[in-house]
């Protein structure tokens, strides 16, 4: 493990998949001093890309993304063979969906690396960033089958919401090449960013990915596990997580029990953990039993709310709030709100929902849910308030206005996001997670 080192560089770098990873790191990259050129199959994308207009919702990037640009050293193109001809590194940044066995769906990596293998230039380097099975980094190198040209693995760890600041101040990088120079080379492009580099083969850093993701997932599963246990004891789960996250070994993060973790990734990357295990005959209990908590603790949410309303939801309206698969993202990927509120409409429910961050035109919005532009409309005649997203915006609603406007007082809050004390002090009767 080594410091980054601080010599200012300015290399010519290739970013293959413009969305919140690839994005980020062309954009990011580029405040560092490289020349990068984002390259991305979506024509409409780049058209916004090349005005500066950025359609995820990330703090900071567009203004990265502008500054870029305007330095003229942030490009777009649609074409993968001409943005990797000159670049000292190419980082595929490309979707690597779930199959439907479970593991990680390669086509458009194995795709890319075949229309630019032909076209990269001598001693190259190929940089996998988006997530990918052990072994990955050694097939690609077959696939390439040019000695010169270097596969390496250098997984990213960013969150959704806050992508800039995690992919400037990291808390490691790692980087997994089969050679010195070219982990090196790799390494060096980060000059400028404050964090320890681990080095290391191809392999570990490709199971370190998923073994960071499985880690959180379980983690939350452990806590959700918990809060079952605490309605039916009478403790209360978030006493509890203080306590824990006092102890520096556990750490005071990841604790928050909800209705289920989701989001594009850590579903995804246990799924295909599980099949790589599997594959090679290992089995991984504890991994499999965060999946199976997690399927759980959605039908709970569920259940709850149908218990709020009195045993069946049909024809029954719900206000809502929140359907992005956690605070700060516009992302809908497989959201446990998104889940949730489609449970409640296969039962019946009527519902109306808000998001801080959604308009209502979204791809992944579910269509039975009617998506309006204030929580006040959201709640309005609904037999139960159902928080499903921490926004801290809910905590500073009107209360007494939310329960004057819902048929009944009942709240619903799947995350304990909203401070009891308010709700309680509004005359709210609260159902939330982890309470006896
Ligand atoms: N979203 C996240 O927070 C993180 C994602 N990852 C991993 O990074 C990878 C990318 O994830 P996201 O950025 O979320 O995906 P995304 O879906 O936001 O972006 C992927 C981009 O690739 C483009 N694309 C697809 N096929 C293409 C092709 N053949 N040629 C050129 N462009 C193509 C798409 O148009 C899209 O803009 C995945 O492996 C994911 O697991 C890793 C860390 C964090
Ligand atoms: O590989 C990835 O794509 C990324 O996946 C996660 O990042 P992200 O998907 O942005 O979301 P998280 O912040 O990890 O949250 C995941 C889910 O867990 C839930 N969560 C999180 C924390 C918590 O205390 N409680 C809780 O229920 C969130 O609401 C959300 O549904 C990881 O945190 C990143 O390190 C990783 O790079």
């Amino acid at each position: 493990m080594e410091p980054t080192t601080q010599r200012s560089p300015n290399r010519r770098i290739a970013v293959i998949g413009t969305g919140y990873v690839g994005l980020t790191t062309g954009a990011c990259l580029c405040s560092l001093g490289h020349h990068v050129t984002c390259c991305d199959a979506d024509r409409d994308k780049l058209a916004e890309l090349r005005r500066g207009e950025v359609r995820i919702r990330e703090p900071g990037l567009g203004e990265l993304v502008r500054a870029g640009i305007s330095a003229g050293r942030l490009g777009f193109t649609r074409s993968s063979v001409s943005a990797v001809r000159d670049a000292d590194a190419v980082f595929l940044c490309l979707p690597t969906p779930m199959a439907a066995d479970g593991g990680a769906d390669l086509a458009a990596v194995a795709e890319v690396v075949r229309e630019v293998r032909g076209h990269l230039p001598a001693n190259g380097l190929l940089v996998t960033k988006s997530t990918v099975p052990v072994g990955t980094a050694a097939r690609l190198a077959e696939l390439v089958g040019r000695g010169d040209v270097a596969v390496v693995s250098n997984p990213e760890f960013l969150r959704e919401g806050r992508a800039v600041q995690d992919f400037l101040a990291p808390d490691r990088i790692v980087v997994g090449a089969a050679a010195d120079a070219a982990a090196q080379r790799v390494a060096e492009l980060y000059a400028g960013v404050d964090a320890p580099v681990v080095r290391t083969d191809p392999a570990t850093a490709e199971v370190v990915k998923y073994a960071a993701n499985s880690f959180l997932a379980t983690k939350l599963s452990y806590v959700n596990d918990l809060a079952e246990l605490c309605e039916r004891v009478g403790a209360d789960v978030t006493g509890i997580t203080t306590c824990l996250g006092h102890d520096h070994r556990i750490a005071n993060s990841f604790l928050r029990p909800g209705p289920g973790w989701g989001g594009s990734c850590l579903p995804k990357d246990t799924a295909a953990l599980l099949h790589t295990a599997e594959a090679v005959g290992v089995d991984l209990p504890l991994v499999r039993a965060a999946v199976e908590t997690n399927r759980r603790q959605q039908r709970r949410a569920v259940d709850k709310v149908v218990a709020a309303c009195g045993g069946r939801v049909a024809g029954v309206r719900l206000g809502l709030l929140g359907l992005a698969f956690k605070a700060g993202t516009d992302d809908l990927r497989d959201s446990p709100a998104v889940a949730v509120a489609g449970e409640l409409a296969r039962q019946g429910a009527e519902l109306v929902a808000f998001d801080p961050a959604l308009r209502g035109d979204e791809r992944g919005l579910p269509a039975e849910v009617a998506v309006v532009d204030n929580p006040y409309q959201a709640v309005k005649g609904a037999r139960a308030v159902v928080v499903l997203t921490e926004w801290p915006e809910f905590t500073d609603l009107d209360w007494s206005q939310v329960l004057d406007l819902a048929e009944s007082p009942v709240v619903v809050d799947t995350r304990n996001a909203v401070d009891v004390a308010v709700l309680r002090r509004a005359g709210a009767v609260v159902h939330g997670v982890g309470r006896g």
